[in-house]
Protein backbone atom coordinates (compact mmCIF):
# COMPACT_ATOMS: atom_id res chain seq x y z
CA UNK A 1 0.00 0.00 0.00
CA UNK A 2 2.29 2.53 1.15
CA UNK A 3 6.02 1.82 0.20
CA UNK A 4 8.97 3.52 0.84
CA UNK A 5 11.76 2.65 -1.75
CA UNK A 6 15.28 3.11 -1.14
CA UNK A 7 14.88 6.65 -0.12
CA UNK A 8 17.73 8.96 0.63
CA UNK A 9 17.69 12.29 2.26
CA UNK A 10 20.46 14.94 3.38
CA UNK A 11 20.14 18.55 4.23
CA UNK A 12 22.66 21.95 3.93
CA UNK A 13 24.84 21.49 7.49
CA UNK A 14 25.96 24.45 9.39
CA UNK A 15 23.37 26.84 7.35
CA UNK A 16 22.75 27.94 3.95
CA UNK A 17 25.95 29.02 2.34
CA UNK A 18 27.59 25.52 3.71
CA UNK A 19 28.08 23.11 1.12
CA UNK A 20 28.68 20.53 3.67
CA UNK A 21 25.07 18.07 3.61
CA UNK A 22 23.89 15.85 6.70
CA UNK A 23 22.73 12.28 5.32
CA UNK A 24 19.36 11.84 7.31
CA UNK A 25 17.95 9.40 5.45
CA UNK A 26 20.55 6.53 3.81
CA UNK A 27 18.65 4.07 1.75
CA UNK A 28 15.58 3.35 3.54
CA UNK A 29 12.80 1.10 2.02
CA UNK A 30 9.72 -0.49 4.18
CA UNK A 31 6.10 -1.14 3.52
CA UNK A 32 3.14 -0.05 5.75
CA UNK A 33 0.79 -2.99 4.73
CA UNK A 34 -3.49 -2.57 4.17
CA UNK A 35 -5.06 -1.79 7.16
CA UNK A 36 -1.78 -2.21 9.16
CA UNK A 37 -0.35 0.17 12.03
CA UNK A 38 3.47 0.20 11.31
CA UNK A 39 5.75 1.53 14.24
CA UNK A 40 8.61 3.19 14.08
CA UNK A 41 10.60 4.03 17.08
CA UNK A 42 13.89 5.53 16.94
CA UNK A 43 16.52 8.11 19.36
CA UNK A 44 15.89 11.65 18.76
CA UNK A 45 17.06 12.91 15.73
CA UNK A 46 17.58 9.45 14.02
CA UNK A 47 15.09 10.46 11.45
CA UNK A 48 11.81 9.43 12.18
CA UNK A 49 9.69 12.54 10.97
CA UNK A 50 11.50 13.74 8.36
CA UNK A 51 10.95 10.01 6.82
CA UNK A 52 7.49 11.01 7.95
CA UNK A 53 7.63 14.11 6.40
CA UNK A 54 8.82 12.47 2.88
CA UNK A 55 5.78 9.60 3.38
CA UNK A 56 3.53 12.40 3.22
CA UNK A 57 4.94 14.30 0.10
CA UNK A 58 5.90 17.31 2.07
CA UNK A 59 9.42 17.48 1.07
CA UNK A 60 11.09 15.12 -1.98
CA UNK A 61 14.09 12.75 -1.23
CA UNK A 62 17.08 13.51 -3.10
CA UNK A 63 16.72 9.61 -4.65
CA UNK A 64 14.30 7.07 -4.18
CA UNK A 65 10.35 6.86 -4.33
CA UNK A 66 7.23 6.77 -1.52
CA UNK A 67 4.20 5.25 -3.29
CA UNK A 68 0.94 5.10 -2.59
CA UNK A 69 -0.65 1.40 -4.21
CA UNK A 70 1.93 2.24 -7.02
CA UNK A 71 1.73 5.88 -7.35
CA UNK A 72 4.14 8.23 -6.16
CA UNK A 73 3.91 10.64 -3.49
CA UNK A 74 4.91 13.79 -4.92
CA UNK A 75 2.09 14.16 -7.55
CA UNK A 76 -0.68 16.16 -5.69
CA UNK A 77 -3.38 14.57 -7.11
CA UNK A 78 -1.92 10.95 -5.27
CA UNK A 79 -1.19 12.36 -1.91
CA UNK A 80 -4.90 14.75 -1.58
CA UNK A 81 -7.47 12.37 -0.30
CA UNK A 82 -4.92 9.21 0.33
CA UNK A 83 -2.40 10.22 3.10
CA UNK A 84 -3.44 12.76 5.62
CA UNK A 85 -1.45 13.56 9.09
CA UNK A 86 -1.71 14.39 12.70
CA UNK A 87 1.10 15.63 14.36
CA UNK A 88 1.97 16.16 17.98
CA UNK A 89 1.83 20.01 18.52
CA UNK A 90 -1.90 19.49 17.71
CA UNK A 91 -2.16 23.94 19.02
CA UNK A 92 -0.84 24.79 15.76
CA UNK A 93 -2.32 22.60 14.01
CA UNK A 94 -5.68 24.45 13.69
CA UNK A 95 -6.11 27.67 12.19
CA UNK A 96 -7.13 29.62 15.78
CA UNK A 97 -9.07 31.77 13.35
CA UNK A 98 -11.43 28.68 12.02
CA UNK A 99 -14.31 27.13 13.97
CA UNK A 100 -14.11 23.26 14.58
CA UNK A 101 -17.13 22.64 11.29
CA UNK A 102 -14.12 25.00 9.14
CA UNK A 103 -11.31 22.93 10.23
CA UNK A 104 -12.71 19.99 9.66
CA UNK A 105 -14.39 21.17 6.29
CA UNK A 106 -11.01 22.44 4.86
CA UNK A 107 -9.70 19.14 3.30
CA UNK A 108 -12.98 18.13 2.29
CA UNK A 109 -13.18 20.99 -0.16
CA UNK A 110 -11.23 19.37 -2.56
CA UNK A 111 -14.22 16.71 -3.51
CA UNK A 112 -16.73 19.17 -4.60
CA UNK A 113 -19.87 18.01 -2.58
CA UNK A 114 -22.68 20.28 -1.68
CA UNK A 115 -22.82 22.58 1.86
CA UNK A 116 -25.18 19.98 2.81
CA UNK A 117 -23.51 17.13 2.27
CA UNK A 118 -20.51 18.54 3.99
CA UNK A 119 -22.68 19.80 6.82
CA UNK A 120 -23.93 16.10 7.52
CA UNK A 121 -20.11 15.17 7.16
CA UNK A 122 -19.21 17.28 9.82
CA UNK A 123 -21.78 15.99 11.91
CA UNK A 124 -20.81 11.98 11.44
CA UNK A 125 -17.21 12.89 12.21
CA UNK A 126 -17.52 14.89 15.20
CA UNK A 127 -20.22 12.05 16.43
CA UNK A 128 -16.97 9.51 15.26
CA UNK A 129 -14.54 10.84 17.32
CA UNK A 130 -16.74 11.02 20.21
CA UNK A 131 -17.56 15.03 20.48
CA UNK A 132 -21.34 16.82 20.52
CA UNK A 133 -21.95 18.46 17.34
CA UNK A 134 -22.81 21.82 19.22
CA UNK A 135 -18.63 21.81 19.16
CA UNK A 136 -18.96 22.71 15.30
CA UNK A 137 -18.79 26.16 16.19
CA UNK A 138 -16.59 26.69 18.49
CA UNK A 139 -12.75 27.60 18.14
CA UNK A 140 -9.49 25.83 19.31
CA UNK A 141 -9.09 27.97 22.04
CA UNK A 142 -12.45 26.69 23.76
CA UNK A 143 -11.21 23.34 23.53
CA UNK A 144 -9.24 20.99 25.53
CA UNK A 145 -6.27 18.92 24.05
CA UNK A 146 -7.49 15.99 24.20
CA UNK A 147 -10.68 17.84 22.13
CA UNK A 148 -8.34 19.68 19.88
CA UNK A 149 -6.55 16.46 18.94
CA UNK A 150 -10.14 14.47 18.16
CA UNK A 151 -10.35 17.35 15.74
CA UNK A 152 -7.20 16.79 14.15
CA UNK A 153 -8.27 13.30 13.74
CA UNK A 154 -11.98 13.93 12.35
CA UNK A 155 -9.90 16.40 9.81
CA UNK A 156 -7.62 13.55 9.31
CA UNK A 157 -10.13 11.22 8.18
CA UNK A 158 -12.44 13.42 6.67
CA UNK A 159 -11.52 12.47 3.22
CA UNK A 160 -11.54 8.70 3.86
CA UNK A 161 -7.84 8.60 3.43
CA UNK A 162 -5.96 4.66 2.63
CA UNK A 163 -3.10 6.08 5.46
CA UNK A 164 -2.76 8.43 8.04
CA UNK A 165 0.67 9.42 9.47
CA UNK A 166 0.70 10.01 13.29
CA UNK A 167 3.88 11.55 14.29
CA UNK A 168 3.84 11.85 18.09
CA UNK A 169 0.29 12.57 17.80
CA UNK A 170 -0.67 11.62 21.36
CA UNK A 171 2.51 12.60 23.43
CA UNK A 172 1.39 16.00 24.32
CA UNK A 173 -1.53 14.62 25.96
CA UNK A 174 -2.55 13.26 29.52
CA UNK A 175 -1.89 9.46 30.00
CA UNK A 176 -5.49 9.25 30.49
CA UNK A 177 -6.55 11.29 27.14
CA UNK A 178 -3.55 9.60 25.56
CA UNK A 179 -5.57 5.99 26.49
CA UNK A 180 -8.56 7.58 25.26
CA UNK A 181 -7.35 8.54 21.40
CA UNK A 182 -5.58 5.36 21.37
CA UNK A 183 -8.66 3.35 21.39
CA UNK A 184 -10.62 6.03 19.43
CA UNK A 185 -7.64 5.60 16.73
CA UNK A 186 -8.13 1.73 17.13
CA UNK A 187 -11.71 1.68 16.04
CA UNK A 188 -11.54 3.93 13.31
CA UNK A 189 -8.81 1.84 11.82
CA UNK A 190 -11.38 -0.74 11.65
CA UNK A 191 -14.13 1.37 10.44
CA UNK A 192 -12.04 2.66 7.76
CA UNK A 193 -9.80 -0.13 7.09
CA UNK A 194 -6.95 2.59 7.02
CA UNK A 195 -3.31 2.11 7.61
CA UNK A 196 -1.31 4.07 10.30
CA UNK A 197 2.25 4.82 10.19
CA UNK A 198 2.83 5.39 14.07
CA UNK A 199 5.30 7.83 15.03
CA UNK A 200 6.76 7.32 18.76
CA UNK A 201 8.83 7.53 21.68
CA UNK A 202 6.58 5.76 23.39
CA UNK A 203 6.75 2.09 23.53
CA UNK A 204 3.73 0.90 25.01
CA UNK A 205 1.26 3.30 22.94
CA UNK A 206 3.28 1.16 20.21
CA UNK A 207 2.67 -2.34 21.92
CA UNK A 208 -0.87 -1.02 22.48
CA UNK A 209 -1.58 0.18 18.28
CA UNK A 210 1.47 -1.40 16.22
CA UNK A 211 1.21 -4.67 14.42
CA UNK A 212 4.48 -4.45 13.23
CA UNK A 213 7.29 -1.83 14.50
CA UNK A 214 10.81 -0.41 12.96
CA UNK A 215 13.67 0.02 15.21
CA UNK A 216 15.32 3.17 13.71
CA UNK A 217 19.00 4.28 13.62
CA UNK A 218 20.91 6.97 11.97
CA UNK A 219 18.70 7.31 9.39
CA UNK A 220 18.60 3.85 8.76
CA UNK A 221 16.16 0.99 9.47
CA UNK A 222 18.16 -1.25 12.54
CA UNK A 223 15.05 -4.36 13.07
CA UNK A 224 11.86 -4.38 12.03
CA UNK A 225 9.63 -6.59 14.32
CA UNK A 226 6.51 -8.00 14.85
CA UNK A 227 4.41 -6.34 17.86
CA UNK A 228 4.59 -9.58 19.71
CA UNK A 229 8.13 -10.73 19.07
CA UNK A 230 8.87 -7.07 20.50
CA UNK A 231 10.55 -8.64 23.21
CA UNK A 232 12.57 -11.19 21.30
CA UNK A 233 14.22 -8.10 19.14
CA UNK A 234 17.55 -9.35 17.74
CA UNK A 235 20.15 -6.85 17.53
CA UNK A 236 21.98 -5.18 20.80
CA UNK A 237 20.52 -1.29 19.27
CA UNK A 238 17.38 -2.41 19.30
CA UNK A 239 17.35 -4.46 22.67
CA UNK A 240 19.38 -1.37 24.76
CA UNK A 241 16.66 1.30 23.11
CA UNK A 242 13.54 -0.34 24.06
CA UNK A 243 14.92 -0.76 27.62
CA UNK A 244 15.85 2.88 27.61
CA UNK A 245 11.91 3.69 26.57
CA UNK A 246 10.22 0.95 29.02
CA UNK A 247 9.53 2.81 32.19
CA UNK A 248 7.59 0.33 34.32
N1 LIG B 1 14.64 20.96 7.45
C1 LIG B 1 15.79 20.56 7.97
N2 LIG B 1 16.97 21.17 7.68
C2 LIG B 1 18.13 20.75 8.19
N3 LIG B 1 18.26 19.68 9.02
C3 LIG B 1 17.15 19.03 9.35
C4 LIG B 1 15.85 19.41 8.85
N4 LIG B 1 14.93 18.56 9.35
C5 LIG B 1 15.59 17.69 10.12
N5 LIG B 1 16.92 17.96 10.13
C6 LIG B 1 17.94 17.20 10.86
O1 LIG B 1 17.76 15.84 10.52
C7 LIG B 1 17.99 15.00 11.66
C8 LIG B 1 16.79 14.11 11.88
O2 LIG B 1 15.70 14.92 12.35
P1 LIG B 1 14.23 14.33 12.56
O3 LIG B 1 13.40 15.43 13.10
O4 LIG B 1 13.79 13.64 11.35
O5 LIG B 1 14.53 13.26 13.70
P2 LIG B 1 13.49 12.52 14.68
O6 LIG B 1 13.96 11.11 14.80
O7 LIG B 1 12.10 12.73 14.21
O8 LIG B 1 13.73 13.30 16.04
P3 LIG B 1 12.66 13.61 17.24
O9 LIG B 1 12.27 12.28 17.78
O10 LIG B 1 13.46 14.43 18.20
O11 LIG B 1 11.53 14.37 16.63
C9 LIG B 1 18.33 15.94 12.80
O12 LIG B 1 19.74 15.98 12.96
C10 LIG B 1 17.79 17.27 12.35
O13 LIG B 1 18.54 18.33 12.89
Amino acid sequence: MLKVDKVQKSYKKNGLFSSERQIVLKNVSLECRNGECLGIIGESGSGKSTLGRLMLGIEKPDCGTVLIDGMNVEDRRVRLGNISAVFQDYKSSLNPFFTVEEAILEPLKIQNKSKKENKDKVTTLLNQVGLPSSYRNKYSHELSGGEIQRVCIARAISTEPKCILLDEAISSLDVSVQIQVLELLKDLKRIYNMSYVFITHDIQAAAYICDRVIIFKDGQIEEIVAIEHLKDVKSVYARKLLKSLITF
